[in-house]
């Protein structure tokens, strides 16, 4: 089978939007495999804070992203050898990805790395960019959001549960922060393009967003 013939879901959109969560599911209902793209730019932070390496330093970051030694193995990421399945979810490290992510040359350098994920007999991949940028011709493109305050609602429950301490208005800022960077910057902004639908979980629970993408493919 020739790579572009095998199947991708593409499902992007805003932080604590469900993609993930999303993904994953609809990944293990099609037997697909899946990708976390945040995951790799959350790698590249916590890779390059753990070395002090200098967060405005472009070309130090892209080569940093380029040798990027990690395995993802079921549900858990392991980078030099070292599980940090936990690590990359501190808040510190989804703030310095998202701002490490505005760099061209790291994402140029994370390009083939996302791509090899996919693999027989298909892919459902999560991020900002999967149905822009990484996966273009993907089967079927999803935009997936929810109101910022939902969103918020929703991670302080995830933390809470987690035993992490958190406050709801803390959150909800660091959650509009985040999201002006991921949508305003010049290269590969978050937004929904042409061709995606949109899928607005504010008043939906998990299994209906999973049915519903489930029902878009089937129909393709
Ligand atoms: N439709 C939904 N209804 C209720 N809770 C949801 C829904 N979708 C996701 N959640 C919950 O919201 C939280 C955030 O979801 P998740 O981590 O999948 O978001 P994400 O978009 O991947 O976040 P990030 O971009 O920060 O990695 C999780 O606790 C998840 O269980
Ligand atoms: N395809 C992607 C995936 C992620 N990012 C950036 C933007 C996010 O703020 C950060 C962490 O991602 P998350 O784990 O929250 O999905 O990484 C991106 O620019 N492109």
């Amino acid at each position: 089978m020739v790579i572009n013939d095998i199947p991708v879901i593409a499902i992007d959109g805003p932080s604590a939007s469900g993609k993930g969560t999303v993904a994953q599911r609809v990944a293990g209902k099609l037997g697909f495999h899946y990708l976390d793209s945040g995951a790799l730019y959350r790698l590249v932070a916590l890779s390059a804070m753990r070395s002090d390496a200098d967060l405005a330093d472009e070309h130090v970051l892209s080569d940093i992203a380029a040798r990027l030694d990690v395995v993802f193995e079921d549900a858990e990421i392991w980078l030099e050898s070292e599980n940090v399945t936990d690590a990359i979810r501190a808040e510190a490290c989804s703030n310095a990805a998202s701002r490490i992510a505005t760099y061209p040359r790291v994402r140029v350098a994370l390009l083939e790395r996302q791509r090899a994920f996919r693999q027989f007999p298909g892919l459902v991949a999560d991020g900002r960019d999967m149905g822009s940028v990484v996966f273009p011709d993907a089967a079927l493109k999803i935009f997936l959001t929810a109101s910022a305050e939902t969103r918020a609602q929703r991670r302080y429950k995830q933390l809470m549960e987690k035993g992490i301490d958190a406050n709801i208005s803390t959150l909800l800022q660091d959650l509009r922060e985040r999201d002006a960077r991921d949508s305003g910057r010049s290269v590969a902004p978050l937004q929904q393009g042409e061709g995606t639908s949109l899928l607005d979980t504010t008043s939906l629970d998990i299994g209906q967003a999973v049915d519903c993408i489930l029902r878009q493919y089937a129909e393709i």
